[in-house]
């Protein structure tokens, strides 16, 4: 048997396919580019006693026939000049229409025999004005294999048979014997019957008689062209006609149920939610259901033939493409441009896909499906998607805990129907569009994971300390106290008698502020100083050489070097008033919350904003808000936690109902203190927009370092704002910033920006286990001399102990560090390294760690131990080192 090619590779590809499936209805056309004339340029192989021969047979105008498709009889029906010709499979109108790159074969007969064709279109129409004995022996032979046989006389009743609609023949044999027949006019009844759609499946067989093959190539084209698909020549030998009824049964006719098979299936596709896409092998747009014109909003026209990426948001195309082209599935999340310039982000598996054989012919894309208004543009999902909340049918079983179920369901669809857009609405929709289609496991699971997301502060962390397993009690105690919010709930209720919150130290005085703040400061104070940008800076150093005030020192020094008072039109005296007065009002009895801390954390925010991506994103009022918030984050900080303050019913704790207690304080008191004296008021000069600005920045700066909202703030930075820069130059897994989706690019929305800034300002408040060693050491040692002052006068007062494992006396430090850095440190500070790439921050960080676990296996060490510990001074420098070796 043959296949048809133009040439010869593709000949030889066919042969190949042919040997392999034993195929004996094997079909391929390819558009002849190479021809001047728009012609379909077909040649035929015949296996001939299993040798492949070439044949050129014909070639056929593709204006009059533009999808032929052409095979050849068997060697035997050539020898008697049958030609059969077929062209079903890409009608202009067909969705997957026939391009000039693109090539079909079809009719694998394997895939063939599979197919059982529908007995009803056994059913032939025989339009002939004259039932000669030809014809009896086709009717005879026909309906004793049990096809329906049916006789027409002239064109017009055929086509009357045809149009009617109901029970349309599968065959229809046209007598063209008699050319000047003009009752039966072969060529108008092909015309008709094609120029309408659903007669495109119809088998056209013209009757002929044998000089008409044999001398009369032109007519024979001219017969092919009108739209018939088969030539038999007259014969009354039933043999015959048995075998060529039985060829049109076994081959026409199921090719003819194959095709309403796939006209059901396209069918399907265009009511079907998903977005199905098909492509050819090089990634042309095939066919788009209507789904997909719906959600992207292009017209089938717009997408047919062009270039799939041409419509795809990400540059990560090529990978897909690629796996495809290695015949692999690929799943994942993929961006569509739609044609109002919005892009949709769908869930994709694309397969390769084999018509036959074993090479792929296909690619094809299928989205998932989501529910109304999910991840479409506005606007752009038509009523196909209405009922698709309708879930009467989900597990419709008497049990009961299902119909409770589901009329949750129900009510939460009719939750989606209201014209909410918070994302959190969107995803329980989701939810329950996928609860449609799954199992009562699933279904159960997903119920749960609804449940979760309908509570309000959906990035806040329930991990509470009675539900953790932490390795050690002294984690236990530290991380749980950390991150739980209010009183702690134990019976005493005894309130302090010796409340420290209201103690507070004495105020150093305005004194005289110079204009020049650094020509008054010692050589040794402005050496220092110049090193106030490196990550080793030794803040100790400073407040050992500035009598315990390094804020107002290292204040000015950043403060102009970031040029805050030219941001907010003040002068460097009132700059300096204001340092000051902040710097008074830190505690300089705390052991750990005192101004060196607030210098700290204000030398640390300094060096996040000079990390080029941080510069990108912030414009220098931000910077002026963060080194500002930097410095009054811990402002009349206590040296007790909040949890203190509400079991001993501190002022404060009333005051702020037990909410954010300490964190509220501190900013409250940051506002107080500046506005109320012209002098030190560095607001003075902002228009009051701006100052508005400033102060809900510095608000939630300061608010953003209280520790019980710690993970919420990590989850909701590494889930926003956490993605490649659209300004970072390096490539971003393998793609370039201009080939990176907008959507996953560095944040821009003020909100996301204020994700950052929160971010910043909790790094740099907890920076202290990434510093230089024997700073790790020194915070660590103070802070823990904190928590057990804490515990210590809890005991004394009869008060809850917050952490009883911070005693003094047995509590081991490397033990509460290994926790703190388990916990809190090391996945932070991993992820703020990621999006500001500073090296020597988690270096120090990691080398700390493995300090404390080193000195924990040598078991427990406590305060006292480790104050008499001289520290290692073997560390490995750092790759790249961020400054001067604090070490030394
Ligand atoms: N090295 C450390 N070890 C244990 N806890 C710490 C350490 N550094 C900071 N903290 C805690 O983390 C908290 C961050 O917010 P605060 O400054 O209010 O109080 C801080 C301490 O309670």
């Amino acid at each position: 048997m043959g296949c048809v090619s133009s040439s010869k590779d593709v000949f030889e590809y066919h042969y190949d396919a042919i040997e392999k499936t034993n195929s004996d209805t094997l079909g391929r056309i390819l558009h002849d580019q190479t021809a001047n004339t728009d012609v379909w340029n077909t040649e035929i192989a015949v296996r001939n006693n299993n040798d492949l021969t070439e044949n050129r047979l014909l070639n056929i105008p593709s204006e009059m026939w533009d999808n032929c498709c052409r095979r050849s009889g068997s060697a035997s029906d050539l020898s008697r000049d049958t030609v059969d010709a077929y062209s079903p499979i890409n009608r202009s109108d067909s969705p997957l229409a026939q391009t000039p790159e693109n090539n079909y074969m079809f009719g694998c007969s394997k895939y063939i025999q599979d197919l059982r064709p529908n007995p009803t279109l056994k059913n032939i129409l025989a339009v002939t004005s004259k039932e000669d004995s030809v014809w009896q022996s086709i009717a005879t032979t026909a309906r004793n294999l049990d096809w329906t046989v049916n006789r027409v006389t002239s064109s017009e009743e055929a086509l009357e048979c045809f149009h009617k609609g109901n029970g349309v023949p599968a065959v229809a044999f046209v007598d063209c014997r008699y050319q000047n027949d003009k009752t039966v006019d072969a060529h108008q009844i092909a015309r008709s019957l094609r120029s309408i759609r659903k007669n495109a499946h119809v088998v056209l067989v013209a009757l002929v008689r044998k000089s008409f093959v044999v001398k009369n190539e032109k007519d024979v084209t001219s017969i092919l062209t009108s739209g018939f698909n088969k030539i038999i020549v007259e014969t009354c030998n039933k043999n015959v006609w048995i075998k060529e009824l039985q060829q049109l049964e076994k081959e026409d006719i199921t090719m003819r149920s194959m095709l309403a098979q796939q006209d059901a299936v396209l069918a399907a596709l265009d009511k079907t939610k998903d977005l199905v896409i098909i492509t050819d092998l090089k990634h042309n747009i095939q066919y788009m259901n209507k789904s997909g014109s719906m959600i992207l909003g292009y017209a089938a026209e717009d997408v047919v033939n062009k270039p799939l990426a041409a419509f795809h948001q990400l540059g990560d195309i090529d990978q897909i493409t690629k796996k495809l082209e290695k015949n692999i599935e690929w799943d994942g999340k993929v961006s569509w441009k739609c044609k109002n310039g919005e892009h949709v982000y769908l869930q994709c598996r694309a397969s390769p896909f084999r018509s036959f054989g074993k090479e792929t012919t296909n690619y094809i894309y299928v989205q998932e499906s989501i529910g109304e208004g999910h991840g479409y543009p506005r606007g752009s999902v038509p009523s196909i998607r209405k009922g698709s909340y309708d879930l009467k049918s989900i597990n419709s079983d008497d049990f009961s805990f299902k119909g409770a179920q589901s009329a949750r369901r129900q009510s939460l669809a009719k939750l989606h129907n209201l014209p909410l857009e918070a994302p959190i609405t969107k995803v329980i929709s989701l939810i329950c569009t996928a609860q449609e289609n799954s199992n009562d496991q699933v279904v159960q699971i997903l119920d749960k994971v609804v449940d979760i997301l309908r509570v309000t502060e959906l990035y806040s962390s329930h991990l509470k300390t009675e539900n953790i397993k932490y390795d050690d009690p002294v984690t236990s105690d530290l991380i749980g106290a950390l991150i739980t919010q209010g009183p702690v709930h134990v019976t005493s209720t005894r309130r302090s008698s010796n409340d420290s919150a209201t103690v507070k130290s004495q105020p150093y005085g305005l004194g005289i502020a110079k204009m020049n703040f650094m020509a008054s400061v010692t050589p040794q104070i402005k050496e220092l100083l110049d090193m106030a940008l490196y990550w080793d800076f030794n803040v100790f150093k400073l407040e050992e050489l500035t009598m315990k005030r390094p804020l107002v020192h290292l204040g000015m020094n950043l403060l102009t070097h970031f040029e805050v008072h030219k941001t907010l039109g003040c002068d460097e005296r009132t700059l300096h008033a204001w340092l000051t007065v902040v710097e008074s009002h830190y505690h300089a009895k705390n052991t750990y919350h005192n101004s060196t801390h607030a210098a700290d954390v204000l030398q640390a925010t300094a060096m996040f904003l000079e990390k080029d991506r941080i510069k990108r994103l912030l414009d220098q009022l931000d910077e002026a808000c963060c080194l500002i918030a930097a410095i009054t984050h811990d402002i009349d900080h206590p040296g007790k936690s909040s949890a203190f303050l509400c079991n001993s019913q501190n002022d404060l704790a009333i005051l702020y109902n037990d909410i954010s207690v300490l964190e509220s304080h501190h900013a409250a008191l940051t506002f107080k203190l500046t506005t109320r004296d012209d002098r030190l008021n560095i607001f003075k000069g902002l228009e009051k927009d701006t100052y508005k600005v400033v102060r809900q920045n510095v608000i939630d700066m300061i608010l953003a370092t209280e520790m019980t909202k710690h993970f919420e703030h990590l989850a909701k930075f590494v889930s926003v704002c956490n993605k490649p820069s659209t300004l970072d130059d390096a490539p971003i897994d393998g793609l370039t910033p201009s080939e990176v989706s907008p959507e996953i690019l560095a944040p821009t929305s003020a909100e996301e920006i204020n994700l950052v800034k929160r971010m910043l300002i909790k790094c740099a408040d907890v920076s202290n286990p990434t510093r230089p060693l024997k700073m790790c050491v020194e915070w660590a040692k103070r802070i823990a001399d904190e928590y057990f002052n804490q515990t210590d006068e809890e005991k004394i007062n009869h008060l809850p102990v917050v952490m009883p494992m911070f005693d003094r006396a047995t509590c081991s430090i490397p033990k509460s560090q290994i926790g703190f850095m388990d916990y809190i440190i090391n996945d932070m500070f991993e992820t703020w390294d990621s999006f500001i790439d500073m090296p020597e921050m988690l270096y120090y960080m990691r080398s700390n760690y493995q300090y404390w676990k080193d000195l924990e296996e040598k078991g427990t060490i406590s305060y006292s131990d480790v104050c008499k510990m001289p520290l290692a001074t073997t560390l490995p420098k750092i790759p790249e080192s961020g400054g001067n070796n604090a070490e030394n």
